[in-house]
């Protein structure tokens, strides 16, 4: 027997449900597209990612790949144009006004690359750190404090950003970030324009945020010493995401580093450009199923016609 049209749109629903499952961030086919002066830009083009709660992740990918959309969509700044985008269970696209504004304010914490744009430079590092508290009508005194200490800044209580180092700044841009003790933090290129030596320490601070605290935390960087110390890498070609580096420790201790290619809901995969580029393929390939993998032939040529 057909099934009946309410059959089918609960069907329709049951499968919505299912993709990402419990994943704390589920993007699903998500497009973002701007339009300047009749020009349309299309910065996202149908991506997906899960990001499980308690995850590290980096997001890494060429300049004008679409790592910034992602972020600004993630933190509530940007509405995407179609798709699908989950944080801890909340609709980023029908999100009320109010409600945005809520879960800007603590279910989010954000850390820009410009260290001079995280802090307010009149306040002092303990007042910044209280500011997003006082806003969120919370009143926590000893938490400012707690937060300094735990990512190595708490001497730097009483200063005022141009009376800190550029790592320093960042450190407290964390705990400004953490305030209100939010489930996710998202940072755009945190250690941009700081030497190794401060980078670590700012990366250093992220990971013990994001151990220590829990919370979970995706980095986009340029910055290998970021990159290739996470478990999980994610690189975004095109406005999708196109590999996954995942990263674990073997029985001697030394940290193993695999690269694989995405494969989306309905199969599709980006081949890297040095590999297509490598066996000359283009529009056609030739696919064959073997028992334990899948081969991938340049289409063979096509013969003349006469
Ligand atoms: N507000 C905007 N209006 C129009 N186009 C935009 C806007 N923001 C981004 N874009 C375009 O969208 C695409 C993705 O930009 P995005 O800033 O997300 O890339 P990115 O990977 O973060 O780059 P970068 O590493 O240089 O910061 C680019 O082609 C960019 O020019």
């Amino acid at each position: 027997m057909n099934p009946t049209l309410s059959e089918l749109e609960a069907r329709a629903t049951r499968h919505k449900a299912a993709f990402g499952g419990d994943a704390h961030i589920v993007c699903d086919n998500l497009v973002r597209i701007y339009k300047t002066e009749g020009v349309e830009v299309v910065a996202l083009q149908g991506l997906d990612l899960l990001i499980d709660k308690g995850e590290l992740v980096a997001i890494v990918g060429a300049s004008g790949s679409g790592k910034s959309t992602l972020l600004n969509v993630l933190s509530g700044l940007d509405v995407p144009t179609a798709g699908v985008a989950r944080v801890a269970g909340l609709d980023l696209l029908s999100m009320s006004a109010r409600d945005r504004l809520r879960y800007r304010r603590s279910v989010v914490g954000f850390i820009w690359q410009q260290t001079a744009r995280n802090l307010l430079p009149y306040l002092s590092a303990a007042e910044n750190v209280e500011l997003p508290m006082k806003l969120a009508g919370k009143k926590r005194e000893r938490r400012a404090a707690e937060l300094l200490d735990l990512l190595g800044v708490g001497y730097c209580a009483n200063r005022k950003a141009a009376e800190m180092s550029g790592g320093e700044q960042q450190r407290v841009a964390i705990a400004v970030a953490l305030a209100n003790s939010p489930q996710l933090i998202l940072a755009d290129e945190p250690t941009g324009e700081l030497d190794s030596e401060t980078s670590e320490q700012v990366f250093e601070a992220l990971r013990r945020a994001n151990r220590e605290l829990g919370v979970t935390a995706v980095i986009v960087t340029h910055d290998p010493l970021v990159s290739e110390q996470v478990d999980r890498t994610v690189g975004i070609r095109d406005g999708r995401t196109s590999s996954e580096t995942l990263r674990r420790e073997d029985a001697e201790g030394q940290i193993i580093a695999e690269e694989y290619a995405v494969l989306d809901r309905v199969g599709r995969l980006q081949l890297p450009r040095d590999f297509m580029s490598a066996l000359h393929l283009e529009r056609r390939v030739r696919l064959e199923l073997e028992t334990d993998h899948i081969g991938v032939w340049p289409a063979r040529e096509e013969p003349s016609s006469d």
